[in-house]
C-alpha cells in the first residue's frame, strides 16, 4: 500500500471529459468512490439504491470509453442512473434526488444533455437507441447509441420488437444487458432461465481468464486484434443464439464489476465499425453495500437510511396502506371462491399480491414486465371461466391499453382491474402519475369504473368486483396510507352505478370521486365557519354514472362541483356530458369540474403535488366561494 495520501479521484470529475486520460487504476478507484457517494446520497434522499450500485463499474467504464453527450448512453428504466448523474455534472445536486424542485429519480432530457432520453417505464432503451442510431446514419447528430437494459426489462415484449427491428436494419448499435438475476422481485419467465444458462453452462471463471488473455492483445492494430478477440470471445461463449438469431453479435457473458474486462470489451466494441452488438454483463444488484446485498429486494427501493447500520428511517404509519387493504380483502374472497386468481406484471410486492402468491401460488401469476400480456392473459383466464384480478399500477396499465379495449372490453370479459397508485404518487413524479385511467376506461362501453373514497370503500369495491361477472370492472385507489376510517366487518356488494350521500347542505353540491373526499370534508369544515354548508356526495362510480343522484343534486342546487384525482376526460367530463344531454345547463346550473391540470407535475410530496394541481382543501373551498360568489351576485340581482 503506498503511503501516499488518498487523493480522491471523484473530486476531479465534473463531467466525463475529466475522466479521459485517467489510468485504469484511477478508474477503478473512481468506481469505489462513486459507489460510496451513491450510498451516501441515497441515505439522505431514499430511492432506488440497489440498481445503481449494480452498475457503478459499468457507468465508469462507459463514460471513460465513450464520449457522452455525443455518444448517447441510454439507461433502461433509469432507476439505476444515480452514478451516471454524479459523473455528469450533477454531483452537487444529487442529494435533491426525487424531491420538490430537485433532480428527477430517472433520466430526463430537460435535466441534462447527458440524459439523451427520459425513462422510468421499462424496456424502452433499445427502441430509443435504435432511433438515435438511424438518425445518426441519416445525417443527424453523430455518435454511438448505447442502451443498457436489465434482465427484468428484457422480459417485456417491447425489447424484442426493438431487437427484431435493429437486427433487420443492421445499424451499429450497442446494447448492454445488465443481468443481475433480479427484477424488483426475483425474475420470472423462460427468458430469465435462458440468460442464466448463458453463464451457468460455461465455466465462467475460465472464460474470464480466456477473455482477458484474448483482449490483452489490444491495442494492436484494432481490426486484427479486435477480430481475433471477438472470435475468441464468440467461440468462448456458450452461444447467445437468441440474440444472434435476431441479428446481434453476442459478446459475453462478462463480469460487470471487473473494470479491466469492462474497459477492454468496451474499447474493443467501440473500435468495431459494424452492426448491432449485445454485451451480456453479469452484475449484482446492491453490489458493495451489505445491507442492500442482504435485502430480499437487493435494495431496489429504500427509504432514507443510516449508512452504518443500513437501518431505514421509515415514517410511522397511522393507517394501513390502500395496497395492504386491497391485498387482505382479495385473500378473503379467494378463500371462498377458487375461481378468483390474480395477475401482476413484475410487481408482486408493490401490488400486495406477494401475499396472494404465498397463499395461492397455483392461481397467482407474475408474468414479468409484460403488461400487454398481463391484460390479455387475464382476458383468457376470464374467458376460461375464472375470476381474474389484474393488479396494475395506473401508470403501467397504460402499456396494456389496446389489450383492455380489444381483448377485454369488446368481448365484455369479466376481468377485474385493481388499479393501484391512482392519482399523483409523489417521489416518482410525472412518469408514474396515475392520472389517465378514468379518462381511458370510462369511455369504454360496458366497463364499470369505481374509485374508493377511503379504505372502507375499497373493501366494498373489492367485494363488488369479485361478484361482478357481467363484464370488465375496475377500481382505483391511491399510493400510501388510508384515511384511518372504521372498516366494515362484512363489506357489502355495492349496487352498480349507485353513489352515496355524505351530508346534506344547500345551494352548492360537491360530488367527489375517489379519495379527494377527505379534502372535500376539510373544505366543508372551513366553509361551515363562513356559514356555507355544501351538500356532499360520493359518486363511487364514473361508469355507469348515478344519473338519478346527479340530476337530483343539479335540480336542488345552484351549483354543482365535481372533484377527482384524474385528468380531464374522466369523471367530471362524463357528468358534464350527462347534464348537457339532459338539458340541465339550459336552466342555469353553475358547474365546475376540478381535475388535474393539463401539465405533467414533477416529483414532490403528494400533498405538494396536489397543491400544484390546485386540488387540496383550500382549493376546493376557494372553488365553492368562487361559484357561490357568482351565485350570490346573481341571486341578489
Ligand atoms: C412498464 C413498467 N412496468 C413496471 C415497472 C416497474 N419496475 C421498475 S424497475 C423494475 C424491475 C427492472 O428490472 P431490471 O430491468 O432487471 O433492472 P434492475 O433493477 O435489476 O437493475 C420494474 C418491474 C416499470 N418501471 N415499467
Ligand atoms: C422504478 C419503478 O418503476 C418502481 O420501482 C416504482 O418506483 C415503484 O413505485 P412504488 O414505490 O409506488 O411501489
Ligand atoms: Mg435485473
Amino acid at each position: 500500500m503506498s503511503d501516499q495520501p488518498h487523493t480522491p479521484v471523484l473530486d476531479r470529475v465534473h463531467t466525463p471529459a475529466d475522466m479521459k486520460g485517467m489510468s485504469d487504476a484511477e478508474l477503478r478507484q473512481l468506481a469505489d468512490e462513486l459507489r460510496a457517494e451513491t450510498i451516501s446520497a441515497v441515505s439522505v434522499t431514499g430511492g432506488h439504491l440497489g440498481a445503481g450500485l449494480g452498475v457503478v463499474e459499468m457507468t465508469v467504464a462507459l463514460h471513460a470509453v465513450f464520449d457522452a453527450p455525443k455518444d448517447k448512453i441510454i439507461w433502461d428504466v433509469s432507476h439505476q442512473c444515480y452514478p451516471h448523474k454524479i459523473l455528469t455534472g450533477r454531483r452537487d445536486r444529487i442529494r435533491t434526488l426525487r424531491t420538490e424542485g430537485g433532480l428527477s429519480g430517472f433520466t430526463k432530457r430537460s435535466e441534462s444533455p447527458y440524459d439523451p432520453f427520459g425513462a422510468a417505464h421499462s424496456s424502452t432503451s433499445i427502441s430509443a437507441a435504435l432511433g438515435f442510431a438511424v438518425a445518426r446514419d441519416l445525417g443527424g447528430e453523430g455518435g454511438d447509441a448505447i442502451a443498457i437494459i436489465g434482465d427484468g426489462a428484457m422480459s417485456a415484449g417491447m425489447a424484442y420488437e426493438a431487437m427484431n427491428n435493429a437486427g433487420h436494419l443492421g445499424k451499429r448499435l450497442i446494447v448492454i444487458l445488465n443481468d443481475n438475476e433480479m427484477s424488483i422481485a426475483p425474475p420470472t419467465g423462460a427468458m430469465s432461465s435462458y440468460l442464466s444458462r448463458l453463464y451457468a453452462g460455461e465455466p465462467f471463471q475460465e472464460f474470464k481468464a480466456a477473455a482477458k488473455g484474448a483482449i490483452s492483445l489490444l491495442p494492436e492494430p484494432f481490426r486484427e486484434g479486435a477480430k481475433r478477440a471477438k472470435d475468441v470471445l464468440k467461440h468462448m461463449t456458450v452461444g447467445g443464439t437468441l440474440f444472434e438469431e435476431l441479428g446481434f453479435s453476442y459478446l459475453g457473458p462478462i463480469d460487470g464489476h471487473d473494470m479491466e474486462q469492462l474497459l477492454s470489451v468496451l474499447r474493443t466494441v467501440k473500435a468495431r465499425a459494424d452492426g448491432p452488438i449485445l454485451i451480456h454483463a453479469i452484475t449484482k444488484k446492491g453490489k458493495g453495500y451489505a445491507p442492500a446485498e442482504r435485502a430480499s429486494d437487493k435494495g431496489h427501493a429504500t427509504a432514507k437510511f443510516d449508512v452504518i447500520t443500513g437501518e431505514q428511517k421509515k415514517a410511522p404509519s397511522n393507517a394501513p396502506s390502500y395496497t395492504s387493504v386491497f391485498a387482505e380483502s382479495l385473500l378473503k374472497h379467494a378463500a371462498d371462491d377458487s375461481k378468483i386468481c390474480a395477475v401482476t406484471a413484475a410487481m408482486p410486492d408493490g401490488t400486495g399480491l406477494n401475499k396472494f402468491m404465498e397463499r395461492y401460488a397455483s392461481r397467482c401469476f407474475d408474468v414479468g414486465i409484460a403488461e400487454q400480456h398481463a391484460v390479455t392473459f387475464a382476458a383468457g383466464l376470464a374467458a376460461g371461466g375464472l375470476r381474474p384480478f389484474c393488479a396494475l399500477y395506473s401508470t403501467f396499465l397504460q402499456r396494456g391499453y389496446d389489450q383492455v379495449v380489444h381483448d377485454v372490453a369488446i368481448q365484455r370479459l369479466p376481468v377485474r382491474f385493481a388499479i393501484d397508485r391512482a392519482g399523483l404518487v409523489g417521489a416518482d413524479g410525472a412518469t408514474h402519475a396515475g392520472s389517465f385511467d378514468v379518462a381511458f376506461l370510462a369511455n369504454l362501453p360496458g366497463f364499470v369504473v369505481m374509485a374508493a373514497a377511503d379504505e372502507a370503500e375499497l373493501v366494498r369495491m373489492v367485494a363488488t368486483a369479485a361478484a361482478h361477472d357481467e363484464g370488465p370492472i375496475a377500481f382505483r385507489f391511491p399510493r400510501g396510507e388510508g384515511a384511518g376510517v372504521e372498516m366494515p366487518e362484512n363489506p357489502e356488494v355495492l349496487e352498480i352505478g349507485k353513489g352515496r350521500m355524505i351530508s346534506e347542505g344547500s345551494r352548492v353540491a360537491i360530488l367527489s370521486f375517489g379519495t379527494r373526499l377527505q379534502e372535500v370534508m376539510k373544505a366543508c369544515e372551513a366553509l361551515q365557519a363562513k356559514g356555507i354548508t355544501p351538500t356532499v356526495a360520493d359518486a363511487r362510480f364514473a361508469k355507469p354514472l348515478d344519473r338519478d343522484l346527479i340530476l337530483k343534486l343539479a335540480a336542488a342546487h345552484e351549483a354543482l362541483i365535481t372533484v377527482e384525482e384524474g385528468a380531464v376526460g374522466g369523471f367530471g367530463s362524463h357528468v358534464a356530458q350527462l347534464l348537457a344531454d339532459e338539458g340541465v345547463f339550459d336552466h342555469g346550473l353553475k358547474f365546475r369540474s376540478m381535475v388535474l391540470p393539463d401539465t405533467f407535475i414533477d416529483q414532490a410530496s403528494p400533498k405538494a403535488m396536489y397543491d400544484v394541481a390546485g386540488m387540496n382543501a383550500e382549493h376546493i373551498e376557494a372553488k365553492v366561494l368562487e361559484v357561490m360568489g357568482v351565485a350570490t351576485l346573481e341571486k341578489r340581482a
